[in-house]
């Protein structure tokens, strides 16, 4: 676990492509902002080549996806593939809505993503393993969390995070778990969106998109982490904003300080 490399993303500041969902767009480009990246969105196929060949890492959100936004998603998919860029998705409701297994399926065939991030439901539901999603929830499942990631992975050949109370990142063989976290992220609607968008900054300043994965992982829970443990009682509407200053200001010595992995 290399927590460094959030003085490295700060240094660089890199660009992060987003194609976003209408919902949560704004958290997930002050996310990006406030950890030291530079967003940028975009939902025009004319553009896709040009936003992709200025950005550092993409991230593809799958959350509320026109028929119209599919051509343009495949066609950024594609893209980051050509001018290997690293490349993020969130499939988000894929494990509730058979519409969007269809929809993702077809776009995994159509390009491959270097990191896949999705809460039980969703990563289940790509892995072919039984599990009750409930809509962009991770909804009920009794199967092993690393097990359901490690098959994931394989069969999609990619990193894969599954987020969750400990989030569960592997590449397919090996596999760490981050500890940290706080269940005030599940009061905020678009806490995995930020974290997909996140991962794909860690990308950015790293070949290793494991070490990526893991590093955004532990930095984003353990910030939120910290959040919670400052302020006792705190609510939804108080915790998006001490959040993002905690995304803003939280330093490498304060995260290693409270890192919880194995
Ligand atoms: N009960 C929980 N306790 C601690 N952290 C959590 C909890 N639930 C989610 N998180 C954190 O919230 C973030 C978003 O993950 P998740 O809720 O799984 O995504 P999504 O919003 O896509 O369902 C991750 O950083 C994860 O570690
Ligand atoms: C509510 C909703 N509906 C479609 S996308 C979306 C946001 C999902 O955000 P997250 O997965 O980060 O909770
Ligand atoms: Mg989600």
């Amino acid at each position: 676990m290399k927590v460094a490399l959030l003085d490295e993303l700060r240094a660089q500041n890199p660009i992060v492509f987003n194609v976003s969902n209408f919902v949560t767009v704004q958290d997930v480009a002050n996310g990006i902002n406030a950890i030291g990246a530079s967003p940028i969105m975009s939902e025009e196929v004319a553009e896709a080549d040009e936003m992709v060949g200025l950005a550092g890492a993409v991230c593809l959100n799958l959350g509320a996806v026109t028929a119209t936004q599919v051509t343009q998603i495949r066609a950024v998919g594609q893209s980051a593939n050509r001018q290997h860029r690293p490349l993020v998705i969130d499939p988000v409701a894929v494990g509730a809505v058979k519409y969007r297994m269809q929809m993702a399926t077809g776009l995994l065939n159509d390009f491959h993503p270097d990191v896949i991030r999705g809460n039980a439901g969703e990563i289940a539901a790509l892995a072919g393993v039984d599990w009750q999603a409930k809509g962009i929830d991770a909804g009920e499942g009794t199967g092993d969390r690393t097990a359901i990631a490690k098959a994931c992975a394989q069969k999609l050949k990619c990193v894969v995070i599954l987020s969750g109370p400990t989030d569960v990142i592997t590449d397919g063989e090996r596999a760490v778990k981050v500890l940290n976290g706080t269940k005030l992220f599940q009061i905020h609607v678009g806490s995995g969106d930020m974290l997909s968008s996140i991962v794909a900054a860690f990308c950015a300043v790293t070949d290793d998109y494991f070490e990526a994965a893991q590093t955004a992982c532990l930095v984003f829970a353990a910030i939120g982490q910290l959040v919670a443990e400052a302020t006792p009682n705190l609510g939804a509407g108080t915790f998006i904003m001490k959040l993002l200053d905690k995304l803003q200001t939280a330093t490498v010595a304060e995260i290693e300080g409270i890192a919880a992995f194995e």
